[in-house]
């Protein structure tokens, strides 16, 4: 009796052990189940930086990097339209209802990454250079163009602006590389910092990178431009003095101030004059910035072509917000109601006596004209 209690307690003990054996191999099967399938470094990183966030993005802006990385490779979701996804995605992360908040991008972007059932993660694809960069130019339209782009399914691009080729050189070329998100084969990676257009170093640094990178700058009529450069200046300081005294020297002289950071980049020719000492002129493409409002479709065609992507991005993607007064993207499949780019983009402008726009005009018109010989483009601001 007494021996078989004993071999009562010693089986039991055995199977104790082989109990919490069993367990432990399930915890150690399930970490690197977990780590396999990506979760392991899908946890938020530190930031690297606030500051390199800025541009036309607030503080969400890392956040919505780190989502953007989480979203899955076009590809590796079965035969669903890729697009689809990624619309709803990009939409989430970058374009707001109109008249509305921005919305909670995390709830989108983790719906995003859980479509169709699969758990995705962000260890599919390799962190590339960019191949092609919106280089400018400030207030020309540079989101919107981001934005439509992302809805390629070929297409993968950093939400907030790196500002590396003009503010963050020195932080060296692999802090660069590892904003970029991870991409497949045929895939491009993209950015968007409008102000590496008039910084001098910009084009050097880029060839540095890879001479062979695509560039795209978005131009607009200097004069409008210059207004909306200063619209968003007075949003943000609206004790700003008025745009006339800011943009001549002397107001009885009508001397245009040059100095001013709002009349200076409207000087394209003079920028593009120091990007064409490094790159040629096949490796640009001017947008309209008139058009890309008027014509988003037809813009939007000459990108697709020019980066070597399939034309997919098309007028079935748009359509005309009367309420905003510009194009947005059509509801996408997926989501519930449709996009239009945020409440800072397509603000209404504040009057400017109309000598002054004409005084300007008559500035920019030597400028603009040597700059349709430059691009062999008329963009028909005069
Ligand atoms: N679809 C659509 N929706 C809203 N806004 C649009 C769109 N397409 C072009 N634009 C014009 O984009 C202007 C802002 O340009 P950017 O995005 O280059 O500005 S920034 O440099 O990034 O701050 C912005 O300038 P403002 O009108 O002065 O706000 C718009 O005119």
């Amino acid at each position: 009796m007494g021996c078989s209690g004993c071999r009562v307690r010693f089986n039991f003990g055995k199977v104790l052990s082989k109990v919490s054996v069993f367990f432990t191999m399930v915890l150690i099967f399930t970490y690197f189940f977990y780590c396999l399938t990506g979760f392991c470094d899908s946890a938020p990183r530190t930031l690297y930086s606030q500051q390199a966030l800025d541009g036309d993005y607030d503080i969400l802006d890392d956040r919505r990097r780190i989502l953007g990385d989480l979203r899955p490779p076009a590809r590796l979701l079965h035969d669903a339209p890729s697009h689809r996804n990624r619309t709803a995605s990009a939409d989430a992360e970058q374009m707001d209802a109109p008249g509305q908040l921005p919305q909670r991008v995390s709830d989108s972007a983790n719906k995003s990454a859980q479509s169709n059932g699969i758990p995705v993660s962000n260890t599919f694809g390799t962190k590339r250079f960019p191949q092609a960069i919106i280089i400018g130019v400030k207030k020309g339209g540079t989101r919107a163009l981001l934005e439509f782009l992302r809805i390629h399914p070929d297409v993968r691009a950093v939400g907030a602006e790196p500002h590396f080729f003009d503010r963050f050189y020195d932080k060296g070329l692999e802090w660069y590389r590892n904003l970029m998100p991870r991409t497949l084969d045929g895939q491009i990676t993209m950015e968007k910092t409008p102000s590496y257009f008039v910084t001098k170093e910009a084009p050097g640094r880029v060839c540095t990178m890879n001479c062979q990178t695509k560039l795209i700058v978005v131009v607009r009529d200097p004069v409008t431009r210059a207004v909306s450069d200063y619209t968003q200046t007075l949003s943000k300081n609206p004790g700003l003095p008025s745009f006339q005294s800011l943009a001549l020297k002397n107001s009885s002289t009508g001397l245009i101030d040059t100095t001013w950071s709002a009349v200076r980049i409207g000087l394209y020719a003079k920028h593009l004059e120091n990007w064409l000492q490094h790159f040629p002129l096949s490796h640009f493409l001017f947008v309209s910035g008139e058009r890309l409002v008027s014509d988003p479709a037809g813009e939007m065609g000459r990108v697709q072509d020019f980066l070597g992507l399939k034309r997919v991005v098309s007028d079935k993607h748009f359509y005309f917000n009367q309420t905003k007064g510009f194009p947005c993207l059509k509801k996408p499949e997926g989501s519930s109601r449709p996009r239009c780019l945020g409440k800072s983009k397509g603000r209404p402008h504040p009057q400017i006596p109309s000598e002054v726009l004409q005084r300007l005009r008559d500035f920019y018109r030597p400028f603009n004209h040597r700059f349709y010989q430059m691009s062999g483009q008329d963009f028909g601001w005069d």
